[in-house]
């Protein structure tokens, strides 16, 4: 069983009277790659700015092998922050290196470092461009690497793969998962369910500031509504209409996927087919992530306006969104790094749409 790396203990932040996060706690683990999904707005983005320090929380605590993360823990940590945050004249090669030294490498070790990463992330031939020139989804890999440069014993990724290429998205896998191999645990935020549920061992759902489901995707699929796929060649359109608490998801040919609500009985199912001939399958799926979220987050979902969700600071919603630093929100936020906020910002890939 993995010892928990990073661990996340009734975190709590409101921005005014708008509660971001709410008592958010999960654990991720030495070598495990964790995915941290949830709509627009659930507070992805406010809790891994609280796990690096650029938000200080209102309640709850971070830890770094059991004990609160300070400075030097979280000099050890690597970071792709979702504004991005590249210098956009610097060099490539003289940006990795500069980052490299900032994170306490030596000169020649930060050249070596630069040298490693862009190669493996096929950036050498950029290495003496300036940031601005490259292309975004290039930006994205010069980001990964900054990330990576000094060698960092977690890694916490705001939609990495958010923009990339689909080549792009393997070599950013790749990587993300030759780091887990190494030991180190990686979190990272995506609205690409299906790619979070390819790579992630681990997926910690949010919704409305809350973590309303967390763990392996099997884990995830034990209380939702089983799944069964039929092929019944001989059946008619409707040969399964009628039976309680069975609804038809889709048919492709002889091929029927049907839901069953808690209580259906499979074994009235297999009847029904079997009446219309031959039963050449009949298997019980495990439903896909982005149905698990569908469902979770409407079952457990926490509405907008719910007031539950409103903190009560006595100032007007919305009001004061700022950052822990007073600086009002984008106006020189700046990330671990040092570097400006929205230097080379990527396209965003939010919808999920394309998996729903
Ligand atoms: N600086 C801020 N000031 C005020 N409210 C903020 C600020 N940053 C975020 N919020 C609010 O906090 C809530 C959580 O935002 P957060 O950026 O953490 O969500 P997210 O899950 O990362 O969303 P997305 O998927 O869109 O990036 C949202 O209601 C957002 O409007």
């Amino acid at each position: 069983m993995a010892v928990p790396a990073l661990e996340v203990d009734g975190v709590r932040k409101s921005y005014g009277r708008r509660r971001a996060v709410d008592d958010m706690t999960f654990d991720i683990r030495a070598g495990e790659l964790f995915g941290f999904v949830g709509s627009n707005g659930a507070g992805k983005t406010t809790t891994m700015r609280i796990i690096l320090g650029v938000l200080t929380p209102d309640a709850g605590e971070v830890r770094w092998l059991g004990r609160p993360v300070d400075f030097a823990a979280r000099r050890q940590f690597g970071y792709m922050p979702e504004e991005r945050g590249l210098y956009p004249r610097m060099k490539v090669g003289e940006h990795l290196r500069y980052l490299g030294e900032l994170h306490g490498l030596s000169p020649a070790a930060a050249r070596a470092a630069a040298g490693r990463w862009t190669e493996r992330l096929e950036l050498s031939s950029y290495a003496s461009e300036e940031v601005q020139n490259l292309s975004l989804g290039n930006q994205q890999r010069v980001q990964l690497a900054a990330a990576l440069v000094h060698g960092p014993k977690a890694l916490v990724l705001d939609e990495p793969f958010s923009g990339l290429d689909p080549v792009a998205v393997d070599v950013m896998r790749d990587v993300l998962a030759e780091r887990a191999a190494d030991g180190v645990p990686v979190m990272f935020s995506s609205h690409q369910l299906s790619l979070v549920e390819r790579v992630c061992d681990r997926v910690g759902i949010v919704d409305g500031g809350r973590l309303i489901a967390c763990g392996t995707v099997e884990e995830l699929s034990e209380n939702a509504d089983r799944r069964l796929l039929v092929d019944a060649p001989e059946a008619g359109e409707d040969w399964a209409a009628g039976l309680a608490g069975v609804e038809v998801v889709s048919r492709e040919g002889s091929r029927t996927r049907l839901r069953l609500a808690k209580g259906a009985d499979d074994q009235r199912v297999l009847h029904a087919a079997l009446a219309t001939g031959p039963v050449a399958a009949f298997v019980t799926e495990r439903p896909p992530l982005t149905e698990l979220y569908r469902d979770l987050v409407t079952r457990t979902g926490v509405p907008e306006e719910d007031p539950a969700r409103t903190a009560d600071t006595g100032a007007p919603a919305g009001a004061g969104r700022t950052t822990d630093t007073g600086a009002p929100a984008g106006a020189g936020r700046t990330t671990d790094t040092g570097a400006p906020a929205g230097a080379g910002r990527t396209a965003d890939n939010r919808a999920e749409g394309g998996e729903r």
